[in-house]
């Protein structure tokens, strides 16, 4: 099988609200694929019920062959678009706790990443600027070894210098059979790093195709070609 995870007829409705409607789409392995939308469009909806954080209403997500619980939480790596670390522990704290924690974690990698980016290990989150403390939690997240890496959001506070750094770090180190979903109302720094895109509207399938096909069949950049699909 060579998708990773299976979405059928996936719905989710906050009271009358619908967030995401009769949605069906397969994320291949092996790709970077970007999950863009206007706001209110479903995206975080969708990315919180892959991690089974919230319930569908309806529909069903298999992730590897498994529904979303325990099973698939092992091989998801999940960057969350605000920060859940506790912010008294020093990152050197974090990284035992990441490593006791997950069994795919590596700490030579997470290491590795923060003396590129010059982020002293010894002091605690609480000390850390904004940007810095959301490149500490995309480190982590990307130091272990998932299938599925969710990433919401993951260079909003982050400086440009650094965003070029980050986006390096999620091709460079991820392993070539998993999949990376990413989030992002950046576009247009994001897309040199994603292989395929996702457009939702309405918390429905506007698109999905591979990012060379936009620039070969459209002759436009992906930000364009949204810019384009979803003008006001
Ligand atoms: N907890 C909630 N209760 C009620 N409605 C919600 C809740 N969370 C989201 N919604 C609604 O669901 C829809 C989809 O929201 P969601 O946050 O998934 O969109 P998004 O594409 O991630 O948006 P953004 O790009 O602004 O982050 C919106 O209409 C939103 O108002």
């Amino acid at each position: 099988m060579n998708n990773l995870v299976e979405i059928v007829n996936l719905t989710k409705k906050y009271g009358t609200n619908v967030a995401v409607n009769h949605l069906t789409v397969s994320l291949p392995k092996g790709k970077i694929i970007g999950l863009l939308g206007p706001n209110g469009s479903g995206k975080t909806t969708l990315i919180k019920i892959l991690n089974g954080l919230l319930t569908p209403t309806e529909g069903t997500i298999l992730i590897d062959g498994n529904n979303v619980g325990p099973a698939t939480k092992s091989k998801v790596a999940y960057l969350p678009d605000r920060t859940y670390l506790t912010m008294n522990q020093t990152i050197r704290e974090i990284l035992d706790y990441f490593q006791d924690f997950y069994a795919d974690f590596s700490r030579e990698r997470a290491e590795e990443m923060l003396k590129s980016l010059g982020i002293d290990p010894t002091v605690k989150m609480r000390t850390l600027s904004k940007g810095t403390k959301e490149k500490v939690q995309l480190i982590l997240v990307m130091s272990r070894n998932a299938s599925l890496y969710i990433l919401d959001e993951p260079i909003a506070g982050v400086d440009p210098a650094a965003r070029d750094y980050i986006l390096r770090t999620i091709i460079n180190n991820y392993n070539p059979e998993a999949t990376v979903l990413i989030s992002t109302h950046l576009i247009e720094d994001v897309e040199q790093v994603l292989d395929e895109v996702i457009f939702m509207r309405y918390g429905q399938l506007v698109l999905y195709t591979s990012v060379d096909n936009i620039r070969e069949e459209k002759g436009k950049s992906v930000d364009a070609y949204f810019r384009e699909v979803f003008a006001c």
